[in-house]
């Protein structure tokens, strides 16, 4: 297939292109460089640096690739951040979603695949999290992207437009080439790896007081190969007209605390801890109930084991001491 991938110099997006230029598919990158990186594009992919909202851009690269199937990563991501920059995130992810949407469906383009979050679900009412449990967004980043959903079901409606929207969790690791350079960098996993690096003093814990096994926060660390692994099915599966909602996780929770120790056991570090206050827009607890997408597409975490992940982000870190800026 003839696909193009927006986000595609971003984390997740580059280890996906990766993916897919594996399996054989033609692949046009659709980035422009706000937090992503040229050499993180896999050069056997086209590079077309614009924006979403272009739809000039976007239209030239659908035109010139023979666009059949679009995933979508291009977006703005941090929680914490979206509680304090609200525009910025419905502009750019919601807003800029509905942009890239109309110049897609105006070229006729009928299969699209979401890049959407665990983020939508809020509190969850139990653990693990089905894909049809309710919606209830905690924070902007959250909302911004159940728009988008909204968007998609409405288009299916009216326009015929098939896309898969796949809610994942924490991404984390990287492929043998490919890995996580945000800049400043705020996820947890690299941040703990940057103190074992010594390029910080200490992880700041944000937040002991959580209704959990040990009051910090627990998610579900998803390798960033298997992620890109179930998008190269959902898009190979995917239908003109269809509508499919799924859950992507491994169904394991680690706490902060547990993830740091993992940290320490993997680098051999001693990684000193801080407590701060609670961060905005953080439930408690995530963690993924994926079964429907193993029941309809056959996906299973191939690399579930959360000491395989951080070593291979720790790996990756060692190689590329100054990420993709060498
Ligand atoms: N990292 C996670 O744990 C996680 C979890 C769930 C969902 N997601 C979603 O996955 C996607 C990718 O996340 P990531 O961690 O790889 O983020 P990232 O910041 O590394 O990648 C996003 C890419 O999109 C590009 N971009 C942003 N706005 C754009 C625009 N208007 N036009 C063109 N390009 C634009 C950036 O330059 C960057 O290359 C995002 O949609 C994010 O919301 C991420
Ligand atoms: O220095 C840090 C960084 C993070 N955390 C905590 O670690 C957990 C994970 O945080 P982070 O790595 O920033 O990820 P999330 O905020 O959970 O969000 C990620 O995972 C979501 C899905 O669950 C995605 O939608 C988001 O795009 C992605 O950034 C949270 O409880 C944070 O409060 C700390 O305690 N200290």
């Amino acid at each position: 297939m003839n696909v193009l991938v927006t986000g595609g110099a971003g984390y997740i997006g580059s280890v996906t292109v990766e993916a897919l230029v594996n399996r054989g598919h033609r692949v046009v990158v659709l980035d422009n460089l706000v937090t992503g990186h040229r050499d993180a594009v896999h050069e056997a992919a086209a590079f077309v640096h614009g924006d979403i909202q272009d739809p000039e851009m976007v239209g030239f690269a659908v035109q010139e690739h023979g666009v059949e199937a679009v995933l979508h990563f291009a977006a703005s991501s941090l929680v914490g951040e979206s509680m304090e920059q609200p525009f910025k995130y419905f502009g750019n992810n919601s807003a800029g979603s509905l942009k890239l949407l109309e110049t897609l469906v105006g070229h006729g383009v009928k299969r699209f695949v979401l890049s959407s979050t665990a983020a939508l679900f809020g509190t969850p009412d139990a653990l693990p999290i089905p894909a049809d449990a309710p919606i209830r967004p905690e924070s902007v980043y959250g909302e911004s992207k159940y728009l988008i959903e909204r968007m998609l079901a409405w288009l299916q409606r009216t326009q015929g437009l098939g896309y898969t929207t796949l809610r994942y969790f924490n991404a984390a690791g990287a492929s043998g080439r490919f890995g996580e350079d945000h800049r400043p960098e705020s996820h947890l996993i690299p941040i703990v790896l940057e103190v074992a690096r010594g390029k910080r003093a200490y992880i700041p814990i944000f937040g002991d007081d959580y209704p959990t096994r040990d009051g910090t926060c627990v998610r579900d660390y998803i390798h960033v190969l298997d992620l890109a692994e179930a998008h190269v099915l959902a898009v190979e599966a995917l239908e003109p007209g269809e509508a499919h909602a799924y859950n992507l996780g491994n169904g394991t929770g680690f706490s902060v605390r547990e993830v740091v120790e993992v940290c320490r056991e993997v680098t051999g570090h001693e990684i000193p801890e801080r407590v701060l206050p609670r961060r905005a827009g953080d439930p408690a607890a995530l963690v993924a109930d994926s079964s429907l997408l193993t029941q309809e597409l056959g996906w299973r975490p191939q690399h579930a084991d959360l000491r395989e992940i951080v070593a291979s982000a720790w790996r990756w870190f060692q190689a590329h001491p100054e990420g993709y800026h060498a």
